[in-house]
């Protein structure tokens, strides 16, 4: 029996569709994440990447097929903090919000112990701990205003990561960053990935830059027209990728 739990995927999603109104959305998805993968997830504007983050979320329900989170149903399951969530940084929080990095990052532990003034020693180390793996233990005292949008979006990672989430989901966390900056942001993500066993699942546009960071790649345009390990998502010809995307698309190699 614990075996067999062991095993369980930490997100399974089984035949599911999604439309909004008449507008099919999401069509016959089939996906699952194991323990310690890092699943980077593809696809072009509007092809349904938000709408299936917010299924697996539970936030919306789909029509058909079903979600699974650890196993339980994602409309029933309670164990949030087993899951850190960071949105696309600028509709996730007000940044004037008169609050230092170390405060921000406290907040990850409301669930647990209320305001962050209470804070015991415990957690203190914990948000310490969580502000040294994003790389930002020295802006701790800062204003979260002060920061580019690079060192917030680590911020936020490092809010998602004080509860030690097992699985951390990203939404395109580095949208408004620079390439040279999404690429150190990226290899931080790696690193989590590697020292923390953790599993992850990141949203993304970068199909060129990411293959070098994940170890698994789906492509959603309404329908998942590739999941598999990353290896075998660089053979992929760039026609079919170009032809999914509806654009030619510039894979880069790892020279760049
Ligand atoms: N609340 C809504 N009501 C109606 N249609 C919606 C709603 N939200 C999204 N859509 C539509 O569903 C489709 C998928 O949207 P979704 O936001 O899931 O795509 P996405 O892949 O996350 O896009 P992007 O990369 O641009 O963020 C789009 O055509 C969008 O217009």
């Amino acid at each position: 029996m614990e075996q067999s739990r062991l095993k369980e995927p930490i997100i399974s999603i089984k035949n599911l569709y999604y439309h909004y109104g008449q507008a099919n959305v999401l069509e016959n998805i089939n996906l699952d994440v194991k323990k310690g993968d890092f699943l980077g997830l593809v696809g072009p504007n509007g092809s349904g990447k938000s709408t299936l983050i917010k299924c697996i979320l539970g936030l919306q329900q789909a029509q058909k097929g079903e979600v699974l989170l650890f196993g339980e149903q994602a409309a029933k399951f309670r164990r949030w903090d087993k899951i850190g969530y960071v949105s696309q940084k600028a509709s996730s929080f007000n940044t004037s919000f008169p609050a230092t990095v170390f405060e921000v990052v406290s907040m990850g532990l409301f669930g647990k112990v209320g305001l962050f003034r209470f804070l015991k020693r415990e957690h203190r180390i914990k948000v310490k701990e969580a502000l040294e793996a994003v790389g930002m233990d020295a802006y701790s005292s800062r204003n979260i205003g002060e920061l580019s949008g690079g060192q917030q979006q680590r911020v936020f990672i490092a809010r998602a990561l004080v509860s030690e989430p097992e699985l951390l989901i990203l939404d395109e966390p580095t949208v408004g960053v620079d390439a040279l900056s999404a690429d150190t942001f990226y290899q931080m993500l790696k690193d989590l990935h590697r020292e923390r066993n953790m599993t992850l699942l990141l949203v993304t546009h970068d199909v060129g830059v990411m293959s070098d960071y994940v170890t698994n790649v789906a492509c959603l345009n309404k329908t998942l027209h590739f999941h598999g390990k990353t290896d075998e998502f660089e053979k992929v010809s760039k026609e079919k990728l170009s032809s999914f995307y509806g654009h030619k698309v510039h894979v880069l190699d790892h020279t760049h």
